[in-house]
């Protein structure tokens, strides 16, 4: 615990104000305020580039306690092992209680240090279930943390109106070898990729290479067994690119057989190219344990979330799309299937990371889609990456 403290204050805009304690950075934040009921995980949510810009309010009362794993420790596929991304994507967090003492065999710093490096502020001491029934009543609200700096406050931002799966997505397209045994060739659309869907793919045996998300897919598309759509950061409808190379994707008959697999923005940006409309939801859904009906099995399942849009259903033209999973709490929809191709897509995270593992098995789904289409495809035309990556992005490494 700090000798001294530094006061902070949690503002909503036209709303109420709380008083409490730094633990962060030294420097005040605004942005969206949103809320996550999940009671683990806070490095891989901060550091999710789907949560770029927000404040994130932690309804889970006591935060920091097992303090923060290392941000640089890789696993065999050479992937971040604990983080989501290299850094915090957050600006801001606000807790009701932070642990000052912390503990896990993992840690090797303390929330406190970790935000102070990131630059992400921090608060505790604030009554989060009443921060909480404001943004449900509300609705998700723009929000400020001003630490007492003697700097003036910030002007609250919309930061949902900046186009931020420009600013988390890779600026050249990298690759990730398959763990041992590759059978397929995957290409994904980066718009601000976790690092445990990566995983999960490249663990099943995909060598995967990972394109900006403006990429004009579409012209190395039939050199890949699959292509995968990451979740990423804002607004779909200021996707406007990926969502016009998606339209040929699933448009033109030469994709007829491409399996396709979308997740969170990813499924949003499929909807979209396939002429549904995105809304946004009142306060958005963040959890790890909301369930979703496979409407295609009747089985339900508890599955990570992190948005604050939504595909409108009803908007899905006829004989394109047609509703996978539904939301049992909300009855937003949570997933699309393609009427007559290997196209599926998810609102939630069955990559988890964190949350639990019960839908994993939707990326054995798409790899029994690859496989098939391995199988039908012409042999002369089998798979031979013919697309050369530019040097520089062979290290296994994301380039921003
Ligand atoms: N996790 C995500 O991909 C989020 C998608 C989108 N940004 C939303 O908030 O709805």
């Amino acid at each position: 615990m700090p000798q001294q403290f530094t006061k902070a204050t949690f503002q909503i805009e036209n709303g109420p104000s709380y008083e409490g304690i730094s633990f962060g950075a030294p420097q005040s934040a605004a942005g969206e305020t949103v809320f996550t009921t999940s009671l683990v995980g806070y490095p891989e949510s901060m550091t999710d580039p789907s949560y770029k810009g927000q404040i994130l309010v932690f309804t889970q009362p006591l935060i920091g306690n097992y303090g923060v794993p290392s941000g640089e420790a890789r696993d065999e596929l050479n992937l971040l092992k604990y983080f989501e991304s290299p850094n915090a994507h957050v600006v801001g967090i606000v807790v009701a209680e932070y642990a000052w003492k912390y503990s896990h065999w993992t840690a090797v710093q303390s929330l406190s240090e970790w935000c102070i490096k990131e630059g992400v502020a921090a608060i505790t001491g604030v009554d989060t279930r009443s921060v909480v029934q404001y943004l449900r009543e509300q609705g998700s609200s723009l929000g400020r943390i001003v630490v007492d700096d003697g700097q003036a406050a910030p002007a609250y931002i919309d930061t949902m109106k900046a186009h931020l799966v420009a600013q988390v997505s890779t600026k050249q397209p990298y690759y990730i070898a398959a763990g041992a045994g590759a059978s397929a060739n995957v290409a994904l659309i980066d718009c601000g990729v976790k690092e445990n869907i990566v995983r999960c793919l490249a663990a099943r045996g995909a060598n995967v290479t990972v394109f900006p998300h403006d990429y004009p897919i579409q012209d190395v598309a039939l050199q890949f067994d699959g292509i995968f759509i990451s979740n990423g950061p804002g607004d779909p409808k200021l996707c406007g690119a990926t969502v016009d190379n998606l339209k040929h994707l699933l448009e033109e008959p030469q994709f007829e057989q491409l399996p396709i697999f979308g997740i969170c923005m990813g499924h949003q940006l499929l909807a979209l190219a396939a002429g549904a409309t995105a809304v946004k939801m009142k306060y958005g859904n963040r959890a790890h344990n909301i369930p979703a009906l496979d409407l295609t099995t009747g089985q339900c399942h508890i599955t990570s979330q992190n948005h604050g849009y939504a595909i409108d259903v009803e908007s899905l033209p006829k004989n394109s799309f047609k509703s996978y999973f539904v939301n049992l709490n909300d009855s937003s929809n949570e997933g699309l299937i393609h009427c007559t191709r290997p196209v599926f897509s998810t609102q939630f995270h069955p990559e988890a990371k964190g949350g639990p593992m019960d839908t994993a098995v939707l990326f054995d789904k798409y790899f029994n889609n690859i496989a098939t289409y391995q199988k039908n495809r012409n042999s002369n035309a089998k798979t031979s990456i013919k697309f050369e990556l530019p040097v520089q992005s062979m290290a296994s490494e994301r380039v921003f």
